[in-house]
């Protein structure tokens, strides 16, 4: 199936209470002294909760631009949402301009970053920051708090929780961070995971472990993954389903498996063959 801006619909059966729609996004930036121009250009898609859609091509596909905008997280000066619609359960996102996400964000979609220090504060423990999310946004105080802080160490295997609650983020390793940042992610049980790059600072053991637990958690708590790479191998571990962005376009999106035993759109088949050479 290969298809400009069509619509894909990859879950039979699926509940789509939870589902994520895109329709016809469209985003434009306007880079330091130049006027807007269109950089996002009619990117559809859905996924449904339990279902991992992997976002592969370069960079400057556009790929980072369009999860941003799920998230209400573009840079307002320079980026902005110039067409499209975004709806989540049925419910529109964004039509009300950037304040509607604020009930979504990290509530209903989260996202883990490439880089875990950009989700953690130096300064302050790793129990404090878990801690002020759950007291904030989940309004736990007492045992329970410290009882779901916990919990979420150890749904990201982290052992010996208590002790690690009260360390510094330079205490931990790359791989650990990347366990904080993904439990402080799945903090308000959301329906939506968007992991951007999520293993590329990593070394590839750290790569592997970050990727499977990722799985894990996706399983357990019964998440829809939206997984942006420009790592084909990351893409065909993880992903149901592959969206492939071209300038601004998806250009090809497929199941997997038929993606990766043969791409119906040129630039797919070079995309893969670049890596198989
Ligand atoms: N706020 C912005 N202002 C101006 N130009 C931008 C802005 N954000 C992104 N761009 C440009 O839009 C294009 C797409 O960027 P985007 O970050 O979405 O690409 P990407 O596919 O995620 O690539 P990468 O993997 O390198 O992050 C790039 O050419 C980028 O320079």
């Amino acid at each position: 199936m290969s298809m400009a801006s069509a619509v894909y619909r990859p879950a039979v059966g699926a509940d789509a209470s939870g589902r994520l729609r895109v329709r016809d996004l469209s985003i434009e930036v306007r880079p330091p002294g130049t006027g807007w121009m269109e950089i996002v250009r009619g990117v559809s898609f859905d996924l449904d909760r339990g279902r991992t859609l992997g976002i592969v091509g370069e960079s400057g596909s556009g790929k980072s631009l369009t999860v941003r905008a799920l998230m209400g997280l573009l840079p307002q000066q320079s980026a902005r949402v110039c067409r499209g619609n975004i709806y989540l359960g049925g419910e529109e996102l964004g039509g009300k301009g950037p304040g509607a996400f604020k009930n979504v964000r990290g509530r209903r979609i989260c996202m883990v970053f490439q880089d875990a220090m950009s989700a953690l504060n130096p300064v302050l423990t790793i129990g404090y920051q878990l801690k002020q999310i759950l007291r904030i946004r989940m309004g736990l105080s007492g045992a329970a708090l410290q009882r779901r802080a916990l919990e979420l160490l150890d749904n990201v295997r982290i052992a010996n929780a208590a002790e690690r609650l009260t360390a510094y983020p330079h205490e931990f390793s790359g791989g650990m961070r990347q366990r904080v940042a993904i439990a402080m992610a799945i903090a308000q049980a959301p329906e939506i995971m968007i992991a951007d790059e999520p293993t590329t600072a990593l070394d590839v053991t750290t790569q592997r472990q970050i990727l499977e637990l990722i799985m894990e958690i996706q399983h357990e708590q019964n998440l829809a993954l939206l997984l942006i790479t420009h790592d084909l191998g990351v893409a065909g571990y993880m992903a149901d389903d592959i969206a492939v962005m071209h300038g601004g376009r998806i250009i090809e999106i497929t199941d997997a498996d038929r993606f990766f035993s043969g791409p119906d759109h040129p630039y797919s088949r070079r995309l893969l063959e670049s890596v198989v050479s």
